[in-house]
C-alpha cells in the first residue's frame, strides 16, 4: 500500500502536524521499531503477528479445507477476530468465488435464522474460529447451526472444519468428532490473526490465493525501517497518532469500494481494541465512499475539528459505462463512466476537506486483488503496533471487555458475578411514549 499524508500537514490543515514536529516524532519512531523488531526475533506476545507471513503455512490450510473446498456456502461462526478479518478477505474478493461466504459473528435471533433457512446445508461448509474457544457467541450460534444440520439430516462433522487454541471446548469438539482442525497461533491476539488459518480457512474454501495473500504482506513487511518517510504503514501509524495528541480524537475509515466495506469494520475493531486503554485511544469510524458523502460528510467538512478521515482508494476496478441520457443537466455523465465518477467523487471530496482545512490522509492500493489485500491488512497491524509504542500502552490486552462477559455469564445463571448484580442497580430516568 501507499500512504499519502500530505493533507495532514499543518500547513494544510487543522489539527495538523508540522514537517518539524513529524521529524522530531521520526526519532520515537525509530525507537519504536527497534522494540518491535525485538519483538518479532523473540516472538513475543503481539508482535508475533507481524511475523504471519513467514509463520502462516498456507498448504496446511488447503490441506484442512480440501474435503470442503469449493462448497456452494461457508458459514464461519465466530466474533471479533475471529470474523472479521476472514470477512474482510472474502467480501472483498466476493467476486472472484462462486462460494456464498455467510458470518455468523451476532445472536440475533432472526438474523441468525434467516442466514441458516436461506443455505443449502448439504453443499454448506462450517468454519469454527474461536481463539480462546470459550466465546459465548461463537458456542451458541456453533450449537445453534450443529442443529440446524442435524435436523436437516446433514452429517455436520462432514463439513466442519474447527480452528482454535490448543485447548478449550472447541478443541475437544474437534478432538472427539475428529474434526479437521487447525491452531490459532500462540501470540497473535484475534484481531492480529487475519494472515493467519483464523483469517485465511474462509478464503481457502471460497478458492482464492493464499500465497498472494502472504506474498503482499510478506512485501509490506519488509518496508518496515526505522524511519514513518520511509514506511507506508509506520507514516500512517504516526500520523494518527499526531493528529489524534493534537486533537483529532476520530479516524474516519472511507474506503471508496463497496468490497472494502468490511475492511472498515475490521479496522474498527484492531484500532479500537488495541489502542483504547488508559483513557487513550482514537475512536474509528466505519464509513464507505461515495455513500456517506450524503451522510457524514457535512459533519467531517463542517463539524468539530476532532477528526482524521482515511480514505482508501481501491486502485484498478472493473468499470461501467453510464448511458447517454437526455436529461440536459445530467448529460455530462453520458461521457463518463462509473468508475470515473467515483474517482472523480473520491478527489473531490479529498479536495473538499483539505479546502476546509480538515485533515486526511490517503491509502493507495494498486487493485483489490489478493496480493494488496495482504499487504494493506499487514500494514495496518504494522501501523497499529506502531501506534501502541507512540501511546505506551498495552496495545495486544483488551481488559476492558471483560467486566460484560462476566455480568453476561452471570445474567444467565453461569455463576455469581458481581458485574451481573450491578446490572440491576441501573439508574433510571425513564421517558415513555
Ligand atoms: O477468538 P475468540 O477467543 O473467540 O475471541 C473473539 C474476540 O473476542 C475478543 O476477545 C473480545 O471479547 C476479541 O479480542 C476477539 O477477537
Amino acid at each position: 500500500m501507499h500512504v499519502d499524508i500530505g493533507n495532514a500537514l499543518a500547513s494544510e490543515v487543522s489539527p495538523g502536524v508540522s514537517r518539524a514536529a513529524l521529524e522530531r516524532l521520526d526519532d520515537q519512531v525509530a525507537d519504536a521499531h527497534e522494540r518491535i523488531e525485538r519483538g518479532m526475533a523473540n516472538a513475543e506476545h503481539g508482535y508475533e503477528a507481524l511475523n504471519l507471513p513467514e509463520r502462516t503455512d498456507p498448504d496446511e490450510i488447503s490441506a484442512a479445507v480440501e474435503p470442503v473446498a469449493d462448497s456452494e456456502a461457508l458459514i464461519t461462526v465466530g466474533i471479533g477476530g475471529s470474523a472479521l478479518g476472514a470477512a474482510t478477505i472474502t467480501d472483498a474478493l466476493a467476486a472472484e468465488s462462486d462460494t456464498e461466504a455467510v458470518y455468523l459473528d451476532n445472536v440475533d435471533p432472526e438474523w441468525v435464522s434467516n442466514h441458516l433457512e436461506g443455505l443449502p446445508l448439504e453443499e454448506t461448509a462450517i468454519n469454527v474460529v474461536s481463539r480462546s474457544g470459550t466465546t459465548a457467541e461463537t458456542l451458541a450460534n456453533f450449537l445453534v447451526v450443529r442443529d440446524a444440520f442435524e435436523s436437516a439430516g446433514v452429517d455436520w462433522t462432514e463439513r466442519t472444519i474447527v480452528t482454535t487454541g490448543e485447548s478449550g471446548p472447541l478443541r475437544d469438539l474437534a478432538n472427539r468428532h475428529d474434526l479437521p482442525s487447525l491452531k490459532v497461533p500462540d501470540g497473535v491476539p484475534g484481531r492480529f490473526s487475519a494472515l493467519s488459518a483464523v483469517g485465511m480457512v474462509a478464503a481457502a474454501v471460497c478458492g482464492h490465493d493464499l500465497e498472494a495473500l502472504l506474498a503482499g504482506a510478506a512485501a509490506e513487511r519488509e518496508t518496515l525501517t526505522g524511519s514513518l518517510f520511509d514506511c507506508p504503514a509506520y507514516a500512517y501509524g504516526a500520523t494518527a497518532y499526531a493528529l489524534d495528541q493534537r486533537g483529532a480524537g476520530i479516524n474516519a475509515m472511507v474506503p471508496y469500494a463497496e468490497s472494502l466495506e468490511t475492511f472498515a469494520e475490521w479496522f474498527a475493531q484492531l484500532w479500537a481494541e488495541s489502542l483504547g486503554k488508559d483513557d487513550l485511544g482514537q475512536t474509528p469510524v466505519r464509513a464507505l465512499g461515495v455513500t456517506d458523502q450524503h451522510s457524514q460528510l457535512q459533519l467531517y467538512r463542517a463539524g468539530p475539528r476532532d477528526k482524521l478521515v482515511t480514505f482508501v482508494s481501491p486502485g484498478e476496478t472493473d468499470d461501467r459505462p453510464i448511458p447517454d441520457t437526455d436529461v440536459e443537466d445530467l448529460a455530462y455523465l453520458g461521457d463518463a463512466t462509473l468508475g470515473e465518477l467515483l474517482e472523480a467523487e473520491f478527489e473531490a471530496t479529498e479536495a473538499s476537506l483539505a479546502a476546509a482545512g480538515r485533515p486526511n490522509v490517503r491509502l493507495e492500493l494498486e487493485a483489490v486483488d489478493e496480493y494488496e489485500l495482504g499487504g494493506l491488512l499487514y500494514g495496518m497491524e504494522a501501523a497499529c503496533v506502531l501506534a501502541g509504542e507512540l501511546y505506551g500502552v498495552n496495545t495486544f490486552e483488551q481488559p476492558a471487555v471483560e467486566w460484560a462477559k462476566k455480568a453476561t455469564r452471570g445474567l444467565l445463571g453461569g455463576g455469581d458475578f458481581e458485574e451481573a448484580d450491578a446490572v440491576a442497580e441501573k439508574t433510571e430516568l425513564r421517558v415513555e411514549r
